[in-house]
């Protein structure tokens, strides 16, 4: 029998998300089924997809209950488990706001990667507290066609490679990924980052993502580079003191990060909720079969 679940579209910065809102964790949402949803002619199209369910409805979120009501239970394009989801929470605050769980102010959303602070600005921006970086030791490289570039391994939860290129061209059609070397740095895959300078504490990226391949953002990409940045830069604010603030140009748009002396890291930037409906279980069963 036909039934129907609800979803809604939303984007950061033009990542873009499909949010199936499933506070009691009803819905089961399988890798194929979140690989159809995602599918930009067959489905709904998205980068990928926030699950909005309860902490205390989740099993991977039931011990962060206490500390937030909400579970961001993200997965990405191809229906693979991330750790983690910069824009997407700052898309998940803005859905939670629309539906009257929250209003402006601070809030916790439950990740994978943690609970994360979110302040939701009267100017409409949400800035999300994004923990601290790891840097993991050793070299790595990335590499397109014939050009191979030293690389920054960042993990913001999630695993990054950022690259410092001279031309965001270089990077190719990013249709495929990247390589990245050696493959023992990244076991569960990696995201990559392509940087080139705009200006002081200004740089602009591209991404080919984990799991959705070239996206028109990504936010725990952006911090990964402004971490990056600000040691090549000679500003690691654990070293000076200082915060250091970057703005990194998006394909998609502009986000701000700062990361204070303390290593906390601060995202700020645009959540927009496009549309809303119903999405037919009969299809949705079948397509993800
Ligand atoms: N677009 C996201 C990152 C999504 C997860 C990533 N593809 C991964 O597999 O780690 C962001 O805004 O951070």
């Amino acid at each position: 029998m036909s039934t129907r679940i609800a979803f809604l579209k939303g984007h950061g910065t033009e990542n873009d998300f499909v949010i199936i809102p499933d506070p009691e964790n009803a819905v089961e949402l399988s890798p194929a089924a979140v690989a159809a949803l995602c599918d930009r002619r067959a489905g709904i199209g998205g980068d990928g997809v926030l699950h909005v369910v309860r902490s205390a409805a989740h099993p991977e979120a039931r011990a962060m209950a206490a500390e937030a009501e909400w579970f961001m239970d993200y997965r990405n394009g191809d229906g693979s488990v991330a750790e983690m989801c910069g824009n997407g929470t700052r898309v998940f605050a803005r859905y939670l706001q629309r539906a009257g769980y929250t209003g402006e102010g601070d809030l916790a959303i439950a990740t994978r990667g943690g609970v994360k602070s979110v302040h939701i600005a009267k100017d409409g921006d949400i800035t999300v507290g994004m923990g601290r970086a790891r840097l993991p030791e050793g070299d790595v490289t990335v590499g397109v066609g014939d050009r191979t570039w030293p690389a920054r391994n960042v993990n913001m939860g999630n695993p990054h490679a950022v690259a410092f290129v001279n031309d965001l061209a270089h990077a190719g059609d990013l249709l495929s990924a990247p390589l990245v070397g050696p493959p023992s740095a990244y076991p569960d895959g990696v995201n990559v980052e392509f940087v080139v300078d705009r200006g002081p504490g200004h740089v602009a990226l591209r991404v080919h993502e984990r799991g959705s391949g070239e996206t028109r953002s990504c936010g725990t990409g952006a911090c990964a580079v402004a971490v990056a940045a600000a040691r090549r830069d000679g500003a690691e604010p654990a070293l000076t003191g200082t915060p250091a603030t970057y703005r990194v140009d998006v394909p998609g748009g502009t986000l701000v990060i700062t990361e204070r002396p303390d290593g906390e890291i601060e995202m700020t930037g645009p959540a927009v909720i496009v549309a809303e409906g119903e999405i037919d279980t009969e299809w949705l069963e079948s397509a993800a079969r």
